[in-house]
């Protein structure tokens, strides 16, 4: 296969994350790139670039028809304008994406290799060649708990997660930092004071969250800074959010079995959350488990599953010290933690696991399926 490969959305939020992730790793020193932008073609290209130094249109479809393999951040709207027009026009290259518009088609694989390799693997020898990011929250969690599906251990889990403000992209981020500090504003008087009564400092805060405007909330709609927000993406019309909905449908698809497979989807449900973190999606798990398995025994489990996970000792201490956005953004190791029996019974187990949705739940699949590509 020829590497010539063309990058669109590479300057957002996750195609920052991935430009970052490639140059650590070399994978420069492995291809032609060709840089693409929907909004400054005919700029200069970043540093990365090699013999076309400038930015091509990312509409163009004989520029794009060129290239080998496309790799994509630049979001759904984009691929659903382009990738029609770019196969209806022949085009039989690879198509990675990082958008959640062509996940579910039969034609397309959700990768994450280190949890689902045979599946690629087995479509990239029918002659695949559409490759989709997963939902950063089931990535992330596959990443840490995919060995207790790997050993059909699960009956059914529930997930409630706790999402970072930069799921939703650079411009969220901004909006609950600047919430945060106009809330700190209202009351910075107050707080010097140390004899000031802290229901006054409460009540100025409650009045002034109320009282934002629609600019100051343009991204979330509410406040989200001192507040949290239990829906994400589409109203599905059914009382589900779409992002619920993901967890079901991908959790299964990535592992080959539901819909399409010979194997019965394993049911995956429960509510996600926006929170004011910056970034990370954390998420608490409740497991029905087939039959009761030891805590040490599923802990040696999950922490053989792959070089990434890292089972935190289900202490006060190592959970302070490991198990938060804080600690884990940034890096790409996905801790599991607070893994106990419930009390319902001696099958339901619960976790508490958080990963990097910029990393593994988002830019590293992509730049490994990249490599598998060019490594095929
Ligand atoms: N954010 C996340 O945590 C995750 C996102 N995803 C998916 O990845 C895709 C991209 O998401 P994300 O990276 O968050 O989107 P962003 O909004 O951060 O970036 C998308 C595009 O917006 C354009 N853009 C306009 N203004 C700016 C600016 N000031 N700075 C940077 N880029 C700008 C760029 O295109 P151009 O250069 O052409 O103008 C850029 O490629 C989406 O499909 C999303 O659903 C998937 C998993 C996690
Ligand atoms: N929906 C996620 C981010 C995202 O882009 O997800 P997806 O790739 O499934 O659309 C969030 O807001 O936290």
């Amino acid at each position: 296969m020829g590497n010539l490969v063309g990058l669109v959305g590479w300057r957002g939020m996750v195609g920052s994350v991935l430009m970052d992730r490639m140059q650590a790793e070399g994978d420069f020193d492995l291809i032609e790139p060709v840089f693409f932008s929907t909004s400054n073609a005919g700029g200069a290209a970043p540093a990365m670039a090699k013999n076309e130094k400038t930015l091509q249109d990312a509409h163009d479809i004989d520029a794009l028809k060129k290239c080998d393999i496309i790799l994509t951040c630049q979001g759904g709207d984009y691929t659903t304008e382009v990738f029609p027009k770019l196969r209806a026009a022949g085009w039989k290259g690879h198509w990675i994406d990082a958008a959640s518009t062509l996940r579910m088609k039969d034609d397309a694989v959700i990768v994450l290799d280190p949890v689902n390799l045979p599946v690629i693997q087995n479509a990239l020898a029918k002659g695949g060649n559409n490759w989709v990011g997963g939902n950063c929250t089931v990535s992330c969690m596959l990443m840490g708990v995919g060995a207790l599906y790997k050993a059909g251990l699960v009956e059914w889990m529930s997930t409630q997660t706790y999402q970072a403000a930069s799921g939703g992209g650079a411009q969220h981020m901004r909006e609950l930092l600047t919430q945060y500090g106009t809330l700190y504003s209202e009351v910075r008087d107050l707080l010097a004071d140390p004899k000031s009564a802290i229901l006054e400092i409460d009540r100025k805060v409650i009045a002034k969250q109320r009282a934002l405007t629609p600019a100051e909330t343009a991204n979330f709609q509410v406040p989200l800074g001192g507040s949290l927000i239990p829906w994400i993406d589409k109203d599905l019309g059914n009382g589900m959010s779409r992002e619920e909905w993901k967890g079901m449908a991908e959790t299964n698809k990535i592992l080959g079995q539901g819909e399409g497979f010979d194997t019965p989807a394993i049911p995956v449900d429960g509510f996600c959350v926006r929170v004011g973190a910056m970034r990370c999606h954390s998420q608490a798990l409740t497991f029905k488990l087939k039959k009761d398995v030891p805590v040490a025994d599923i802990e040696a489990m999950i922490a053989a599953d792959n070089a990434w996970v890292k089972v935190v000792p289900n202490h006060r201490e190592a959970t302070l010290q490991d198990l938060t956005p804080v600690a884990v953004t940034g890096t790409l190791t996905i801790p599991v933690g607070r893994i106990r029996k419930l009390a319902m019974g001696p099958e339901y187990l619960g976790a508490f696991t958080i990963g990097d949705q910029l990393l593994w739940g988002a830019a590293e699949p992509l730049r490994r399926m990249l490599r598998i590509l060019l490594q095929a």
